[in-house]
């Protein structure tokens, strides 16, 4: 299932990227991150609050390109990016959500819309949608346009623990029949184990790769004794970390 030894799609280098404060005064927010994920992979960014990673996923995903360093990507791509707050648009339906973000119409939408329960809301507006549903119509959309890379900010924050666990099923039974290479920021340890067959861990602030740590039991076969084992190697690494 995952392909280790299989073709490199991304490779991040950041050597440096800073961010001017309010104050003027510059940041240094990432320092020296370096990873590379094979296709197919599903890897987890983990890291404490304000450690960077959604400045990461921005650079990752080409939005900014002021830093030090450099990531690659296949010339051709096409990157699904569901950000913290579903961003749809308020005056289109979940249909024509969907359709916009260029997905044609047909069985693997069809596919997409049914493993997110979202079948009896294609009429609906954004604005009639409960959070939850909102994330669902986001990540469908992200699926929907068949992306070479797929890259999640905290889909699950602040939905409520039965919630966030239905939906992360979802998203893992999508990711196993598409097979999407993905990213996916979490500050949540157990959700890292949960849906990831690779987990890099960032260091508190300036963010820094502090462990990067490969999954090898398919993750639909991970017993609680390996994740419980797994949680406490990545806590012993995050503790020496915070203890500097
Ligand atoms: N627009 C901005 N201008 C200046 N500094 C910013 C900006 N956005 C974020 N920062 C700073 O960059 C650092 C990293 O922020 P980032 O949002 O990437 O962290 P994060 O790990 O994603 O945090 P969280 O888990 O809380 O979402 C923080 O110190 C933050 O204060």
């Amino acid at each position: 299932m995952s392909p280790a030894g299989g073709r490199t799609l991304l490779e991040v280098a950041v050597a440096l990227k800073t961010r001017r404060a309010v104050s003027g005064e510059s940041r240094v927010v990432l320092r020296d991150v370096g990873f590379s994920l094979g296709e197919g992979e599903v890897c987890a960014l983990l890291g404490p609050s304000g450690c960077g990673k959604t400045t990461l996923l921005r650079l990752i995903a080409g939005l900014d390109k002021e830093f030090e360093g450099a990531v690659t990507l296949p010339a051709r791509r096409r990157i699904g990016m569901v950000f913290q707050e579903p961003r749809l648009l308020p005056w289109r339906s979940v249909a024509e959500n969907l359709r916009i973000a260029g997905a044609p119409p047909g069985k693997d939408l069809d596919a997409i819309v049914a493993t997110l329960g979202l079948a009896g809301h294609l009429d609906h507006f954004p604005g009639e949608l409960s959070l939850g549903l909102a994330r669902r119509v986001a990540i469908a959309r992200a699926f929907a346009i068949a992306p070479d890379l797929l890259i999640l900010d905290e889909p699950f924050a602040s939905l409520d623990a039965i919630l966030a666990r239905r939906l992360r099923t979802e998203l893992t039974s999508l990711v196993e029949r598409l097979r999407s290479t993905t990213l996916i920021v979490t500050h949540d340890v157990d959700e890292a184990i949960s849906l990831a067959d690779r987990i890099v861990v960032l260091s508190p602030a300036p963010g820094r790769v502090i462990a990067d740590r490969r999954i090898e039991t398919p993750r639909l076969a991970l017993t609680p004794e390996a994740a419980a084992d797994i949680r406490a190697e990545l806590a012993a690494m995050m503790a020496a970390a915070h203890g500097g």
